[in-house]
């Protein structure tokens, strides 16, 4: 058996740089990782997918610049899209093994399983640490509908492999994956149909966020069929058919599952090594990241964090200021995200329902695209912003952007709030002019209760009889 000083499962995006980290410190790091370095993020995740977004959002702006009077012919070479989408995904898995090798890690190309006594081993190799740090992300939940299995269906994992752009593209599922991927094979040229069960698309977003997104794929031709299960699926003749719960059919070259993820825990033998895991599998953590074994810290996406590379890069950060002895937490963090359709999503903080809901005083303004004039400039004004306040303490709580790159734009709010500003602080400073960024200081005057009075001592040298 070997001995090290940290064992990390999973190459995801928070044990990477811990075993570099440790490794380049002078410690003897051992990395097991059963598929391709660099997790889901690199490999099947946001690294390949936005790469494609960037090819689908230029040709759907392309087709939109004709209420600009300019008229375009896209052509989509499908093929060099994914080849391209493909290399950039190579390159940084690439960069990730030279990181590790330079780092002096020594990586097992294995899955790993935790034994009773506290070991680690997988493969030929069995190792024991004082510190091992799980991170093993999640993999594609899959439904059980009749006539699924042994399809050739897509999910977040086979999708970026597709050679030839689909005809008609039938997508399960409305959340994250569902609506960029789905939106973005719409603009590259498939007749795509999403499947919704319920009456909103991300529907974990407030309303007004789903009416919104639902009129964007509206206007990109996508049909959007809510309230529906699908009952059963075929396959013959290279075409899916679906029936579905309301009794209609539908037919695609293409079906894509995205309905959620599950937790990689089945094979750590978790609970028999002392590890416990939640009713869904997830591997339970204390506020450092600790599990119910001694020793045995979780992070990411397996551990129950919010699932985003960077919350899962935070944890390490985190984790390793609590192996330097520092007192941090996982759970005091500002959490944004964004959603990259067109228009995006950008989110930070809580949803006045959520601050509510948490018995605070809270207040939420509004300004629509419609009213920004850079948006209506650009022919970008399908959207809006919200900003979310504390009445008590005057504090920033949250905003949703929904609107043109409102993944970047978010982050001014989101600095505010790490420094925990007020409303009014945002309110006071002048932005540029035209710029999507001078609307926000406009939505924060929106707090500002009916006109702005004269004060009464206004000119106190001029004399009024005069
Ligand atoms: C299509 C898609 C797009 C996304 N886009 C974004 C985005 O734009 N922005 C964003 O912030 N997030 C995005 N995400 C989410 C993001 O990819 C994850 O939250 C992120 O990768 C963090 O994951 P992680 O570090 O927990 O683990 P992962 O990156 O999932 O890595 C876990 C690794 O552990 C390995 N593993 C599992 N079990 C074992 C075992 N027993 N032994 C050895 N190895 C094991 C796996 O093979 C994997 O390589 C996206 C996800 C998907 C699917
Ligand atoms: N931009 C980003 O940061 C980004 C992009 C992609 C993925 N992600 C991460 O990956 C996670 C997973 O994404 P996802 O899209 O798979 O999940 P999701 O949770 O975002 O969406 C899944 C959708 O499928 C629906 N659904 C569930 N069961 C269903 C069924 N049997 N039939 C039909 N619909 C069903 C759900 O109601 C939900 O709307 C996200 O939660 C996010 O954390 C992030």
């Amino acid at each position: 058996m070997e001995t090290a000083d940290l064992v990390v499962i999973g190459s995801g995006q928070g044990g990477i740089p811990l075993a570099a980290d440790f490794a380049k410190a002078g410690r003897t790091v051992v990395l097991f990782e059963r598929d391709a370095l660099g997790g889901s993020c690199i490999n099947y995740g946001c690294t390949p997918s936005k790469a494609f977004l960037a090819a689908a959002h230029a040709a759907g702006r392309a087709r939109q610049s004709a209420k600009l009077g300019i008229h375009t012919q896209v052509q989509v070479d499908f093929p060099v899209v994914m080849e391209r989408v493909r290399g950039i995904r190579d390159r940084f898995n690439q960069g990730i093994q030279q990181k590790l090798e330079g780092a002096g890690v020594h990586v097992v190309c294995a899955e790993a399983s935790l034994t009773e006594e506290g070991a680690v081993t997988g493969g030929a190799v069995t190792v024991q640490a004082p510190l091992v740090v799980i991170n093993t992300g999640t993999s594609s939940l899959i439904p059980e509908i009749p006539g699924l299995a042994g399809t050739p269906y897509l999910t977040n994992r086979n999708f970026f492999d597709l050679k030839e752009l689909p005809k008609r593209l039938l997508v399960i599922g409305a959340g994250y994956i569902g609506l960029e991927l789905g939106q973005g094979l719409a603009r590259l040229g498939s007749e795509t149909h999403l499947i919704i069960r319920g009456d909103r698309v991300l529907a974990q977003e407030e309303p007004e966020v789903s009416d919104t997104l639902a009129e964007a794929l509206h206007q990109d031709g996508i049909f959007l069929h809510f309230k529906v299960d699908v009952e059963q699926v075929r396959y013959a003749n290279e075409v899916f058919t679906l029936t579905l719960s309301n009794g209609e059919t539908l037919e695609g070259e293409a079906l894509m599952v995205v309905i959620g993820r599950k937790p990689n825990t089945t094979a750590l033998n978790a609970t028999a090594a002392g590890v416990e895991l939640d009713g869904k599998g997830f591997i339970k953590i204390n506020d450092q990241f600790q599990t119910t074994r001694e020793g045995v810290y979780a992070i990411g996406d397996a551990a129950g964090q919010p699932a985003f590379t960077h919350v899962s890069w935070e944890d390490y950060r985190r984790l390793k200021a609590i192996l330097c002895g520092e007192q941090r937490t996982r759970s005091d963090r500002v959490l944004g995200y964004a959603v990259y359709t067109e228009p995006q999503v950008g989110r930070v903080g809580m949803t006045l329902e959520q601050a509510q809901m948490q018995g605070i005083n809270a207040r939420a303004v509004t300004l629509p695209m419609a009213h920004i004039a850079r948006a209506i400039e650009w022919g970008h004004d399908l959207g809006f912003y919200r900003l979310v306040i504390d009445r008590d303490t005057d504090q920033i709580l949250g905003a949703t952007l929904v609107g043109y790159e409102t993944a970047e734009l978010v982050h001014v709010l989101l600095a505010l709030m790490e420094a925990g500003a007020t409303w009014q602080l945002l309110e006071r400073s002048v932005h540029i002019h035209p710029t999507y960024g001078e609307a926000l200081p406009s939505l924060a005057r929106l707090l500002i209760e009916g006109e702005m009075p004269l004060c009464p001592n206004l000119y106190p040298n001029l004399s009024m009889e005069a």
